[in-house]
């Protein structure tokens, strides 16, 4: 039987890479993916591997990503294995831009979108409190944060203006209903 890809999006700074920290360390059964990104290494923050933009399009021209995007002037890839681990029935949870969900969807056997939410006052904040974008970085990214979801998908939306734990809880119990 084929697996599931959790699709974790919203805006930056709402909380994508802790929720999927915090979904992989309390479900065992859940997989965390490693992205590839031109993003420098030294960042911090996300665990990914970092690679030069003459490498990636190298990457992405030998079929190394299932998907991949630009957004923030870098690049973004998941590996190919992904999907083939998805097929095989594995059940992953990936960062994925708002933009490639149509493809996401066209490609894996099963996709469920988790959208975070936080007020425009959380994602400031949280951004500043990151540290890891400059403030007009930082202000470029705010203005990203209305982008429009793509209709038709399967969609969980969280919101995470409150405790990480509650939004993790919240989110599994969603993800992983019990049934009787
Ligand atoms: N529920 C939360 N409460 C307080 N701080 C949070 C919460 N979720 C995430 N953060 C913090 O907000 C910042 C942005 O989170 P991050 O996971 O990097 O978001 P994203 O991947 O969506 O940009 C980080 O410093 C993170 O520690
Ligand atoms: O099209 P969007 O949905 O706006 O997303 C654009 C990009 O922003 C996020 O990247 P990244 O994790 O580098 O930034 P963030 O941590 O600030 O969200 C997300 O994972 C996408 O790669």
């Amino acid at each position: 039987m084929s697996g599931r890809l959790i699709a974790v999006v919203g805006p930056s700074g709402v909380g994508k890479d802790s929720v999927m920290q915090g979904i992989a360390a309390a479900s065992p059964t859940v997989g965390l993916v490693r992205r590839v990104s031109t993003r420098d290494a030294a960042a911090g923050g996300e665990v990914f591997d970092a690679v030069t933009p003459t490498r990636f399009g190298e990457m992405r021209a030998q079929g190394a990503f299932c998907l991949s995007w630009q957004a923030h002037g870098l690049s973004y890839g998941i590996p190919s294995r992904v999907l083939e681990a998805v097929r095989d029935g594995a059940e992953l949870v990936a960062n994925l831009s708002r933009s490639v969900l149509p493809e996401a969807q066209a490609q894996f056997p099963c996709v469920v979108v988790l959208n975070l939410t936080a007020t425009p006052e959380t994602l400031a904040a949280r951004l500043a409190g990151r540290g890891r974008e400059s403030a007009p970085e930082i202000a470029r990214r705010l203005a990203r944060a209305g982008y429009a979801l793509p209709a038709g998908m399967t969609r969980i939306d969280v919101s995470n203006d409150g405790p990480l734990e509650r939004t993790v809880t919240e989110a599994l119990a969603r993800l992983h209903p019990v049934r009787a």
